[in-house]
């Protein structure tokens, strides 16, 4: 049957169980690549269309008054789905609606087999961005002239359904049996399609490699440049930092900003004078392709290899789609390599074993099998961040990465990101990565003697993580349900297996009540929350004896762990490899020392331990925290010895123009190298201003309500002026909480308020609806002060809620801060402050993210005026203009603003 029937339709809302109806119906016939018939035909749906939804699909409720209905052609339209796939990108949703008008209509369903375009996409193109039909077409090259409209939509998935279908077919034999295993479990009918496929001429598949049946895309071998490099540092750059520019085709164009070729030039003359450089350079600036130009010349033209760390693994690949950009350009190639934890690659033996396993079957685990079985015959890096999986893919994903690969296999992704580091001018790594090699296996950063740490304010906090654990009861649960099934099939003493872990479940439940128990106790000062809201009491601050019953109930649970190991030990059947019965131990030890390092009486300063739970949530759902404050001495005897010269760079790295603060951290050198501050290329003294109301009550953490009342009522009026588009931030989720819940009522339903912790969804997808609403106002804490990036009209103000003071018992702030006092320190000068006025050029960095944004900064925290320490946030931030006034002249200043 190589017949298929595409349909499109667009409906009133998005459940017909609930009265919804068809406005728009579009069928495409489509016979062995040929379109053969096309059908359109608006609908009456009988009942009220939406603005949203005229505004989505351009059909109103004019439109459509003298159209028929879909009973009246229902008889019409039913032939079209004989014979055929039924084809729809998202066929539940298409099937589900015309199943029931044709109900309605006194027809019997369509059974056809089906084929969803939007699962077959996710399985042939999971480097899509996106699966929504538009951006997907766009992403495929498919010209889609009239989105959102049924007859447009039919027809382009058409297109889409035959680019797919020649994408399958495509694909080697080996590929396709497997796939035919996993096909039961998914949507779309697709057993007859890879049964003609595979049966196709084979001489394709000889251009894949295979191992454990499985076949893969073949590795290319990377030739290693030996070209001579005779071209002068100072030449080069002012070629590209002049009109024309070799970049201007890259970029179109090319702009000339403000201090990015200084950067390029303090990066190139540090790394040849073997010298340290700390540069902020200000949103805007460009920073990331200044260094790659001086780095990736500075390593060409002296045969050096360099590192390039950053904070994140999403930040590792936009340096390398910046790179990819310019390279075109010039003149000399370079060998960059970018590199991620094992467990970011997959291992085909691993993967291979595990598609021979269907116990844990379902729909996301089949689909997410189906996406990788494809995938291996596409990917040359193996690197899962390039594809998308179901959201339980990732967890699944874990269990087939490289992590837990055997060094022998004959091909391993991991090793060849590895060889690719061998044979790198340039690597890119992120800071977890860095201090995980820096404390375990320096050799890989041996061969680097130059490095550069982009957002170099994270690398402080990623260390103190790094030598730190973490045991979340939920994930230990989880692991020890894994040791179960992988033990029960090494022995054979199944019911002492059983009884094992029974105590085992029993005991860590009990610890885990207690500890929650132990968060909640005592004095709430004490108690501070976190970002999402889960209480945090650090372990100095719970009374020893209550700790110290559950270090003895860790014991026993320790114990028990050593009894399972010793169970192996002696209970392994003759088939269990010794390398699986190893690991298997190596696991149950690596928990026995957590549980052994975290549950201890006689701590030292050096590290600080903290419990979370949540306030509202099972009893035994708790986390433990335990991180290093010595960071500086890690960074000074295991980092920085391994380089002649490291670049730290970053936005945020100074207060009141000296990096003192930051150098403490890490125990950076005073004496040598160059210190710089780049200033933002933006105008912010006609992009924005500083707004500041003095007629606020005072705010009294003991009673805050008339302090978030006044804030709440000043929001409330300016929204009215900047129409929502506004984003509010706190430094307290109570804070938050209470303003969320006041702003509501203040608002009924005129806008949409999104609050981090308290709406559903990631960060990510918070911004985006804030930005699709029209009427939309976000709340965020921590997290949102730095990273958010909402250019344009989208964001109109910021309003800055207290000055950014860390909770005085936040574990990690209270252990620095009692540290410091013990050395003789003053913890608010050389602690509290510089971290509230890294945080406050963060949040101030929200408003402008282009050169052409406009907005208000309010902040509603007069101690920036009326303190002496206020100075500090404002000589670290740009200069802008500045109001101190009563709350009715600064609404007045907006509305003049905005007009
Ligand atoms: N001189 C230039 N002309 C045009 N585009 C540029 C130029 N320099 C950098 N870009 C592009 O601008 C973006 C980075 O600029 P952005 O304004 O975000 O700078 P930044 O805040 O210093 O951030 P980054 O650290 O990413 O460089 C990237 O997309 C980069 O490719």
């Amino acid at each position: 049957m190589n017949q298929f029937v595409v349909v499109d339709l667009e409906t009133t809302g998005n459940s017909p169980q609930k009265g919804d109806r068809i406005i728009e119906i579009g069928i495409v016939r489509y016979i062995n690549g040929e379109v053969v018939d096309t059908y359109n035909q608006l609908l009456n749906p009988n009942m009220h269309i939406s603005r949203f939804i005229t505004h989505l699909t351009g059909i109103s409720n004019e439109l459509i008054f003298d159209q028929p209905t879909f009973s009246d052609i229902a008889d019409d339209i039913y032939h079209f789905f004989q014979d055929a796939y039924f084809v729809a990108h998202n066929v539940p949703f298409d099937l589900g609606f015309l199943n029931v008008e044709f109900k309605n209509a006194g027809l019997p369903p369509i059974n056809q087999p089906t084929i969803d375009t939007v699962e077959l996409s996710r399985l042939l193109r999971p480097d899509a961005p996106s699966f929504k039909l538009s951006q997907l077409v766009t992403f495929l090259g498919i010209d889609h002239d009239n989105p959102h409209r049924a007859s447009s939509d039919a027809y382009v998935t058409a297109q889409l359904l035959d680019e797919l279908l020649h994408e399958l077919r495509a694909l080697p034999n080996a590929t396709l049996n497997q796939l035919k295993t996993i096909e039961p479990y998914l949507k779309s009918d697709l057993h007859l399609i890879l049964e003609q496929f595979s049966q196709k001429d084979q001489s394709k598949d000889l251009h894949y490699s295979y191992l454990h049946g499985l076949a893969y895309c073949p590795t290319d071998r990377t030739s290693v440049d030996v070209s001579d490099f005779d071209q002068s540092f100072g030449e080069w750059i002012e070629s590209i930092f002049t009109n024309p520019s070799p970049l201007d085709s890259a970029f179109s164009p090319f702009e000339q900003r403000l201090g990015q070729r200084d950067i390029s030039e303090y990066v190139f003359h540090s790394l040849s004078s073997h010298n340290q450089a700390i540069i902020e350079a200000g949103a805007g600036t460009g920073k990331t392709l200044s260094y790659l130009l001086a780095s990736g010349y500075f390593a060409k033209q002296n045969k050096q290899k360099i590192i390039i760390s950053t904070y994140l693994k999403r930040l590792q690949d936009q340096l390398l789609d910046e790179w990819n950009k310019i390279k075109g350009a010039l003149e000399w190639p370079l060998q960059i390599a970018n590199l991620k934890g094992k467990q970011n690659y997959i291992s085909i033996p691993l993967f291979s074993d595990s598609l021979a396993n269907d116990a844990q079957m379902n729909y996301d685990i089949a689909l997410t099998k189906a996406i990788l079985l494809v995938w291996l015959t596409q990917t040359k890096t193996g690197d899962i961040d390039d594809i998308q999986l179901p959201a339980n893919g990732y967890r699944y994903f874990k269990t087939v990465s490289s992590l837990k690969e055997s060094h022998h296999v004959e091909k391993s992704f991991y090793r060849d990101a590895l060889m690719r580091v061998e044979e790198a001018d340039v690597l890119i790594v992120n800071h977890a990565l860095l201090v995980e090699f820096a404390s375990s296996d320096a050799q890989v950063l041996e061969p680097f003697n130059y490095m550069i740490v982009d957002e170099a304010h994270h690398l402080e906090r990623v260390i103190a993580n790094q030598l730190g654990e973490q045991l979340h009861y939920k994930q230990l649960l989880t692991t020890f349900k894994q040791l179960y099934v992988d033990i029960n099939s090494c022995t054979n003493d199944r019911k002492q297996l059983d009884q094992m872990f029974d105590s085992l479940k029993q005991e860590l439940d009990l610890l885990f009540r207690y500890l929650n128990h132990l968060t909640k106790q005592g004095s709430f000062k004490k108690t501070q929350k976190n970002d999402l809201g889960r209480l945090q009491r650090s372990i100095s601050e719970i009374d020893q004896t209550d700790f110290s019953v559950s270090v003895d109930m860790a014991e026993r649970v320790t114990m028990l762990m050593g009894d399972l190991d010793r169970f192996i030990q002696s209970n392994q059947q003759k088939r269990a490899s010794i390398e699986v019965v190893n690991q298997l131990r190596d696991q149950i030890q690596n928990i026995k020392s957590q549980f052994k390092s975290y549950f201890r009486l006689d701590d030292h300063n050096e590290e600080i331990k903290w419990i979370e739970s949540e306030t509202l949530g099972a009893e035994n759902a708790v986390s433990l925290y335990k991180e290093s404050l010595n960071v500086s001495t890690f960074f000074k005897d295991k980092i920085n010895p391994l380089f002649d010269s490291i670049i730290y760079t970053g936005a945020t790295l100074s207060v009141s123009n000296s990096f003192d603060y930051f150098k403490a951290q890490l125990g950076i050198d005073d004496s040598q190298g160059i210190e710089r501050i780049i200033p933002s290329p933006y105008h912010h003294q006609d992009q924005m201003k500083l707004l500041i109301p003095n007629d606020f009550p005072i705010m009294d953490y003991k009673s805050m309500d008339p302090f978030l009342e006044a804030t709440c009522e000043f929001i409330f009026s300016l929204a009215d002026i900047t129409k929502g588009r506004m984003l509010i931030l706190f430094n307290s989720h109570d804070l938050l909480k209470k303003a969320y819940r006041y702003l509501n009522t203040l608002f009924a339903d005129d806008y949409l308020i999104i609050a981090q912790g308290i709406t559903s969804g990631s960060h990510e997808r918070l911004k985006k609806n804030f930005q699709t609403f029209d009427q939309s106002i976000l709340l965020g804490t921590n997290a949102f002060w730095e990273g958010l990036d909402i250019p344009g009209e989208d964001l109109q103000a910021v309003v800055i809620v207290r000055l950014p003071f860390d909770p005085p018992h936040q574990p990690h702030f209270h252990a620095l801060a009692e540290k410091m006092k013990s050395e003789g320190k003053n913890p608010f000068t050389e602690l509290a402050l510089p971290r509230a006025t890294i945080r406050f050029k963060q949040g101030f960095g929200r408003l402008i993210r282009t050169k052409h944004d406009r907005g208000l900064l309010f902040v509603c925290d007069e101690r920036l005026i009326t303190k002496q320490y206020g100075q500090t946030f404002l000589k670290s931030t740009p200069d802008v203009p500045t109001y101190y006034r009563r709350s009715t002249e600064l609404l007045d200043l907006a509305l003049e603003w905005f007009s």
